[in-house]
């Protein structure tokens, strides 16, 4: 559904990532993994269009979408729940959910994000910025999947939550998992990644220096000790 094939990417001068290769298919969850500043944001902003200058196919449904605009690439179905949440928190929730929602080709909407999300259901009408980091992030996801994505990209969505709220959201994912959603999940936690994935890719310095399913890596898991600096 969604293939990086070579793909390069600089902000200025300066050369981030080195040929990236990187594949998800329909109804697969890939996590990316890696430590800070290894370029997995920079991996999503690739795919979604906020960085330009790039080089390399970026196959979606076949087509390659590497000189797209976001705006372009966003209708083609490709969906973000961006890093640090970004919701409008001057608007209530319901106009968070409503203010970007595309209804054309997909099945979400209002009811059904309040059925996945009771505790967003019970804040419909108060500020975003009122809300806890684990209802921000709850806000997030459904904001995205208002605009009926056909892939979903996320970047670090359990970032500072309590290990409680880390939960809830995990299951949301994996309830997303088994409506059939096709979702990039970038995450620092190892555990949280592998718990979801269909296939794991470890970045260092801006190259894909480890591709598996979590299984396989589990039995080796000095690779994700060696790569992501975890003590064992
Ligand atoms: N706007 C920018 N201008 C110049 N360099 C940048 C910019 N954003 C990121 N970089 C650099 O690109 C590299 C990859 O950063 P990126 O944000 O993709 O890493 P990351 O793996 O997502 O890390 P993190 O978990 O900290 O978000 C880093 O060396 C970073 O300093």
């Amino acid at each position: 559904m969604l293939k990086l094939k070579g793909v390069h990417s600089y902000y200025g001068s300066s050369h981030v990532l080195h040929g990236i290769n990187l594949e998800v298919q329909k109804g697969n969850v890939v996590t990316l993994l890696g430590r800070n500043g290894m370029g997995k944001t920079t991996t999503i902003h690739s795919i979604i269009g906020f960085i330009k200058k790039k080089q390399g196919e970026i196959l979606f449904e076949g087509e390659n979408i590497i000189q797209l605009e976001s705006h372009q690439i966003a209708r083609k179905g490709i969906g973000i729940v961006p890093q640090g949440r970004r919701i409008f928190g001057n608007l209530t929730v319901k106009e968070n959910l409503t203010v970007f929602a595309n209804h054309k080709n997909g099945e979400w909407n209002l009811e059904r994000i309040f059925e996945l999300f009771p505790r967003l259901k019970e804040r419909e009408r108060s500020y975003a910025g009122n809300l806890s980091g684990g209802e921000q992030s709850m806000l997030s996801i459904g904001r995205a999947l208002m605009r009926n994505p056909k892939i979903l990209l996320f970047d670090e969505p359990t970032e500072g939550l309590s290990p409680l709220m880390v939960g809830e959201v995990m299951e949301i994912l994996l309830k997303l998992k088994a409506s059939g959603m096709s979702m990039l999940l970038v995450e620092q936690n190892i555990s949280t990644a592998l718990s979801i994935a269909d296939d794991v890719y470890i970045l260092s310095k801006g190259k894909v220096v480890y591709h598996n399913r979590p299984d396989e890596l589990k039995k080796n898991m000095d690779i994700a000790y060696h790569h992501l600096a975890l003590s064992s």
